[in-house]
């Protein structure tokens, strides 16, 4: 197995609890990867074996060609920002850029100066006098600023307002194509994400659900919409990954069979949309668990009758 970051038969336990369930998967390099799931899918835990702070309990993790626990020389080269990252008491937000600097050998100067003035964060504030969106932004500063060949960003803006989030998502994108890294990258906002992503991994309870590009993801279904009775005609014989129902309007989620099914939810009037991958990963995360699409199929079967 290849790729910048990997878990090869990984299985973490904690007392009494398996986090992770013999996982294997490749972080590629240089691809912004979006590691998907559930609250309590193991997120959290694979990335913390990813940067060292915890040794799995059976399996190997391999980062940038060597064992990350305990390993200066991959460390180094590894940024992880954290969902609830803490900082000394006496920590200015300044204090927190000096440092960093001094901790990763790629970091770049100019551009954590322009990213605190984008996030207008006060640079001699006390970063525990910060607010819970200024605290994330520093994290953002930091992760991008470090140029770390392998950054891993755990739910990175708790509290970050939807402009700030723009602006994290606008500068990430702007600096990875000119400094193109390992991203990693979790989150449950996968629909404003999304068009970032260029790989997917979704964990459900300890196990990878799916590892695919974003594109072929995409291709592998086809959403389309309009009135009930012709959807119902049309999806009778897809596979129906999602389905919305309103007075009479229907809109599904089916599994692609063949090419010219684009062409057939046309030929019956229905309107071909884009699939989204968050509507792809809810579909596949549901169907893992046995969780029926409840009210959307009742309404569904209600108007289709
Ligand atoms: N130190 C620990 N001791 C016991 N159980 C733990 C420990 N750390 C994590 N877990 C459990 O392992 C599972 C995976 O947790 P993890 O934090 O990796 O999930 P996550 O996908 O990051 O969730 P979320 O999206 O809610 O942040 C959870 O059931 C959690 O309770």
């Amino acid at each position: 197995m290849t790729g910048a970051a990997t878990l090869d038969r990984v299985t973490m336990r904690f007392r009494g609890h398996t986090a992770l369930s013999d996982v294997s998967v490749a972080f590629q390099a240089d691809t912004i990867t979006g590691l998907l799931g559930r609250n309590g899918a193991g997120k959290t835990t694979l990335m913390q074996l990813l940067t060292g702070h915890r040794v799995p309990t059976s399996g190997q993790v391999e980062v940038l060609g060597g064992r990350p626990y305990e390993n200066d020389a991959v460390l180094s080269r590894i940024c992880f920002i954290k969902e609830s990252q803490r900082y000394p008491d006496h920590f200015r937000v300044r204090d927190a850029v000096e440092v960093a600097a001094t901790l990763y050998p790629s970091w770049d100067r100019d551009l954590a100066e322009q990213l605190l003035d984008d996030f207008e964060l006060p640079r001699k504030r006390p970063v525990k006098k910060l607010s819970r969106g200024m605290t994330s932004a520093v994290g953002i500063v930091l992760g991008l600023a470090s140029r770390a060949p392998v950054t891993l960003f755990d739910e990175p803006y708790l509290g970050l307002d939807a402009v700030a989030r723009q602006l994290f998502y606008d500068r990430l994108l702007a600096d990875y194509a000119e400094h193109p890294r390992t991203v990693v990258l979790s989150t449950h906002l996968i629909e404003e994400i999304s068009d970032l992503l260029e790989h997917i991994v979704l964990i459900d309870r300890g196990r990878v659900l799916l590892d695919a590009d974003a594109e072929s993801l995409r291709a592998t279904a086809l959403t389309v919409a309009g009135p009930a009775d012709i959807v119902a005609r049309f999806v009778a014989d897809h596979r129906v990954l999602r389905r919305e129902a309103v007075a009479g309007h229907a809109r599904v989620v089916v599994q692609l069979r063949s090419v010219t099914d684009r062409h057939a939810a046309t030929e019956l009037g229905l309107t071909v949309e884009p699939t989204s991958i968050q509507q792809l990963v809810v579909a596949l995360s549901r169907a893992a668990t046995g969780t029926p699409d409840t009210q959307a199929n009742t309404a569904f079967e209600e108007v289709s009758r």
